[in-house]
């Protein structure tokens, strides 16, 4: 990528043209802040606050209506997200072979896939295009693979791998506070027990990667995309955007665009939530737009529970106003194997979302998941050009994006 931006606007990366975007002003916001202070914590007898209460309902409706919510004041400092996006732009400023050595080794056998510097797209997936984009991806729960990869880039400097990763934990750290805390909103603002999905999210026990996404400025912006159209496989995802903006939301037909806030967070649910929710929040298509002159930096924290948890739809979302809609009972790990498998396969990642709205429950029908593999991707190098499918336009409503 980082070579193929100084060149003119090969075919591969043409998708259809998509100047037909409008501003997202309506998209809610939400202010935390009284939630960070004390002043509205649990009262005594563990009923919400009035305040509370609201913000939970606020979330709550944004989830069900735009699928997206902006969150400010969310209670992770300032200085950890800047200290986040100053390491992220400076490993995507380093020389392209120093990138190259946090580009992940693959073992035969190993499982640890799916991490380090790369490509936008996964190799082994059936794919149609190629998004404009580089990114450095680093698995964080269950286990940490931040410091390995930091101490492969800055082999030279270990004050510079140091740094590196003790900004991305302080900010992954914080990352995961934020979406429990977003989980116990979900579940008291849809009237259920503050505990109903945390008790399967399980915080750091979870499946949580963080993933920097670096667009470099294109010679024809209005012919290609960062990230294609996609909704995201996993539970809640957490971005941060630079002051550069380019993420856009489908939403009635249109996208809107949506403008950078400093210091704020944009989350989104994921197609699992939706079917945890049996569908009362919505896993909304999104994609990124690039631009001619600046490049630009998202960070996105991606969230699941560990492979082997059940979620299991609360019977509380099922009547007869919301008949089910999804598999009652499912776990990451069955879904994820789902997902590596269809992703193989032609139109396999649009229809893999379909798994999730079998009215059959998994878990009984299947061996325990957790004693499954796990299966995973691989990365393409960053100036890899095999592409298995060069002679087509992109088409807009393919998914890339496998933060899995
Ligand atoms: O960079 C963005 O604005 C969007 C990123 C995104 O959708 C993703 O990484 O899944
Ligand atoms: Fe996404």
């Amino acid at each position: 990528m980082q070579l193929l931006a100084k060149q003119s606007l090969g075919q591969n990366f043409v998708y259809v043209p998509h100047n037909d975007f409008q501003g997202a002003e309506g998209l809610p916001l939400i202010d935390m802040g009284e939630l960070q202070t004390g002043i509205i914590t649990e009262e005594e007898e563990g009923a919400p606050s009035h305040r509370r209460n609201q913000i939970a309902k606020d979330l709550v409706k944004s989830f069900s209506d735009w699928g997206f919510v902006q969150l400010v004041n969310h209670g992770v400092s300032t200085h950890v997200i800047q200290a986040m996006q100053t390491q992220a732009q400076k490993f995507f400023d380093l020389p392209l072979e120093q990138k190259e050595k946090g580009k992940l080794i693959v073992t035969p056998g190993s499982t640890n896939k799916n991490e380090g510097f790369g490509y936008g797209v996964e190799s082994g997936i059936f794919y149609v295009g190629r998004p404009w984009i580089d990114r450095f991806q680093c698995r964080w729960s269950p286990v940490d693979s931040i410091p390995d990869l930091a101490d492969n880039v800055y082999s030279e400097d270990a004050h510079d791998a140091q740094e590196f990763s003790g900004s991305m934990q302080d900010y992954n750290r914080s990352l995961d506070k934020l979406t429990v805390q977003i989980l116990e909103l979900c579940a008291e603002g849809l009237g259920l027990e503050s505990s109903t999905f945390t008790k399967a999210y399980l915080g750091t026990a979870g499946d949580c990667i963080a993933r920097m996404n670096y667009y470099p400025p294109c010679p024809l912006p209005s012919l290609t995309l960062g990230l294609g159209a996609h909704s995201d496989p996993n539970l809640l995802t957490i971005l941060h955007q630079c002051k550069v903006g380019g993420l856009q939301i489908y939403r009635d037909g249109s996208w809107f665009s949506v403008k950078p806030l400093p210091n704020s967070f944009i989350v989104n649910v994921g197609d699992s939530f939706e079917a945890w929710t049996n569908g009362r929040f919505k896993s909304v298509k999104h994609r990124a737009v690039v631009n001619a002159t600046a490049s630009r930096l998202s960070i996105a924290y991606f969230s699941n529970p560990p492979s082997s948890s059940i979620m299991t739809i609360p019977q509380k979302l099922i009547n007869s106003q919301h008949p089910l809609q999804f598999r009652p009972a499912f776990t990451w790990g069955e879904y994820k194997s789902h997902l590596m498998e269809m992703h193989q396969k032609p139109n396999g990642i649009k229809a893999s979302k379909a798994w999730l709205r079998s009215s059959s429950s998994s878990i009984n029908s299947h061996s325990n998941p957790s004693t499954k593999t796990s299966p995973h991707f691989l990365m393409l190098n960053s100036d890899n050009n095999n592409n298995n499918n060069n002679n087509c336009m992109y088409q807009s409503d393919v998914s890339f994006n496998l933060g899995i």
